[in-house]
């Protein structure tokens, strides 16, 4: 073998399936220097007195990080956990082990851009290479029909010339095995407290109890898919209503969209219907174009920090606390601060009415969701955000599915805030 060390630094892309950036390693080096570092800017206040990242996406984080650690150990590797700035701790890591290169999926937002530069250019003061691989989307950004500078600003002319011109790449290969250096460090998880936060306890009233990593997600897809043979789609109209809950493992990388669309095609293959892949497959469309979005017109649209006014904050502050007296916010609000997660739907309410109704700029909501959301991803929740604000480049014409059922939403009431009142 050729003696070299490649590190993959791991961020975004917790996994070992559909994984470029691990299989290239595994291929071109003898050993491979697995590394996560847990980032301590990511742990701070945000100017709008938010946490970047808050007790239930952190605890998600961790699950999917140790998740990842158990994959690599399955394939006789390791994964070293670090705790700090990777502009630091992964030029130390190379001289420690030899390192000939390092391998990194590129982001797209201004954060996770401005790391990888710094983390460029501390490597190239040691003369080793940051290779740079596309990982994130479902379309591969080379097989767009257009460069990133012209894709449509519309979604639906974005969305009509993928689906003519570009395919969608099968998956990577799982490394067969993984070695690592016999002396490699471990690293120790850390806790919440270590982070800290305080615990994130599950809510008995959660739809849904999300547990962080691969296994997990890919589990979550299967029980999906499997709940779907039961439940004919073709021609059904709750098709529109689908929903996978899949975004915390996607937004993590715990799960490919590849992997979810190849899935999803292939169960519509055997089930005789296209109706499923259809509904998941556009909304992963949309999940690509805001990244898109992002990388074409950067981040100047939502980087600029906004003051609030006194009557600004006081309005955020009611909303963050579910006590805005709209029982239907304050019951989205009220699952989102016990849970982490809530559908679609309320994320429109919610967003709808802090902007349209209580005048608060859309940047604090988007701060918050960033605290709160366990499946928090810049593209996805600033390219929302924006498009209910009406605002920026990334505004489009989404139809917004905010028709309600009454009964439904009386129960909902109920569940989350009504309960809650009369203990009070
Ligand atoms: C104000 C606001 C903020 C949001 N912030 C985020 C965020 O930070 N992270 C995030 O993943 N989603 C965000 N969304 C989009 C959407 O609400 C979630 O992706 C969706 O609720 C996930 O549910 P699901 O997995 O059942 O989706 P499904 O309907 O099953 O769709 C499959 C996948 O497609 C992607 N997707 C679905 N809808 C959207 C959408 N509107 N935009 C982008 N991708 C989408 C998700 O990865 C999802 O898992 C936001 C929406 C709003 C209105």
């Amino acid at each position: 073998m050729n003696g070299r060390t490649i590190l993959v630094w791991f961020r975004n892309d917790l996994r070992v399936h559909d994984n470029e950036i691990l299989l290239e390693a595994v291929k071109r080096a003898e050993n491979i220097v697995p590394v996560y570092c847990f980032d301590p800017r990511y742990f701070t206040e945000t100017p709008y007195d938010t946490q970047k990242t808050g007790a239930f996406r952190a605890r998600f984080l961790l699950e999917s990080v140790n998740g990842l650690r158990k994959s690599l150990q399955k394939l006789g590797g390791d994964l070293m956990i670090k705790i700090g700035a990777p502009e630091k701790i992964l030029p130390e890591i190379c001289q420690q082990y030899s390192i000939s290169e390092v391998y990194h999926h590129r982001e797209v937002a201004a954060e996770e851009t401005e790391i990888s530069a710094n983390v460029e250019a501390a490597l190239w003061k040691l003369q080793i290479n940051l290779k740079h691989f596309i990982g994130h989307t479902l379309y591969h950004k080379e097989d767009l029909p257009f460069p990133i500078k012209d894709i449509p600003d519309a979604f639906i002319t974005f969305k009509k010339k993928i689906e003519r011109d570009s395919d969608v790449r099968p998956g990577f290969a799982t490394p067969s095995e993984v070695k690592v250096p016999k002396d490699m460090e471990q690293g120790e998880l850390p806790s919440l407290s270590d982070l800290g936060l305080p615990a994130a306890p599950a809510d008995e009233r959660a739809q849904y109890s999300f547990s962080g990593g691969e296994e997990e997600g890919l589990r979550r897809l299967t029980a999906f898919l499997n709940a779907y043979k039961s439940f004919p789609v073709k021609g059904n109209k709750n098709v529109n209503t689908v929903t996978s809950m899949l975004s915390p493992w996607l937004s993590m990388g715990c799960l490919s969209p590849r992997e979810v669309y190849w899935q999803v095609k292939g169960f519509d293959r055997e089930h005789m219907s296209h109706d499923l892949a259809a509904a998941i497959v556009l909304e992963l469309q949309w999940r690509d174009y805001f990244r898109f979005m992002l990388k074409k017109h950067g981040s100047n649209t939502t980087s600029h920090m906004h003051q609030l006014s006194d009557s600004e904050k006081g309005a955020f502050n009611l909303w963050k606390q579910g006590k805005t007296g709209n029982a239907i916010v304050d019951a989205c609000i009220t699952e989102l601060n016990s849970t982490g997660y809530i559908n679609s739907k309320c994320r429109q309410y919610v967003a709808m009415y802090l902007v349209k109704e209580a005048g608060v700029s859309w940047k604090a909501g988007a701060a918050y969701f960033e605290e709160k959301l366990i499946d928090y991803s810049p593209a996805s929740n600033w390219g929302n955000w924006t498009y209910i604000a009406g605002e920026g480049v990334m505004s489009v014409n989404r139809p917004i599915a905010m028709k309600a059922d009454p009964f439904v939403e009386e129960q909902y009431i109920q569940k989350w805030i009504q309960k809650l009142n009369e203990l009070q």
